[in-house]
């Protein structure tokens, strides 16, 4: 992924974190996803008062695409306000494996970020070949 591309998706993510709803962690978080035909979805963080029902800005990110008829992504960003690149939770991984997202980049608001392969970020991983 050439670089210019990456920081459009990084600049993305920054943006649709603007409209996280998290008032029960004030952790803000925001991804974008790039369709292989070139779109750009955002997604933020959405909390619930019942915790469990939150939804991470991945997902968010990735079933905005998948609802607009995009399941071919290339690329994913997540961005948040911390020290280190902000990383993907388990459920979002398994979820950036479902749609088979070769590239996640994780960054953080300092314009620090890493970008891992999907074997990296998910090494023996369930799959639907496995059912
Ligand atoms: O990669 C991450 C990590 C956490 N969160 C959200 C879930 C919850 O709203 C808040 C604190 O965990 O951050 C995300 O959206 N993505
Ligand atoms: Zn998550």
């Amino acid at each position: 992924m050439i670089e210019q591309e990456l920081q459009k998706l990084i600049q993305a993510a920054i943006e649709t974190r603007k409209q996280s709803y998290s008032p029960y962690s004030n952790f803000a978080v925001g991804a974008a996803v790039l369709s292989n035909d070139g779109y750009i979805y955002g997604g933020c963080n959405i909390e619930n008062a019942s915790y469990g029902l939150t939804n991470c800005a991945e997902r968010t990110a990735i079933f905005n695409a998948v609802s607009d008829g995009k399941r071919n992504i290339s690329a994913i960003a997540v961005v948040a306000d911390t020290d280190r690149p902000c990383s993907p939770c388990g459920a979002c991984r398994q979820v950036i494996g479902e749609f088979k997202i070769p590239c996640i980049i994780m960054a953080n608001l300092k314009g620090e970020y890493k970008t891992v392969t999907l074997e990296e970020l998910l090494p023996f991983s369930f799959s639907n070949t496995d059912l």
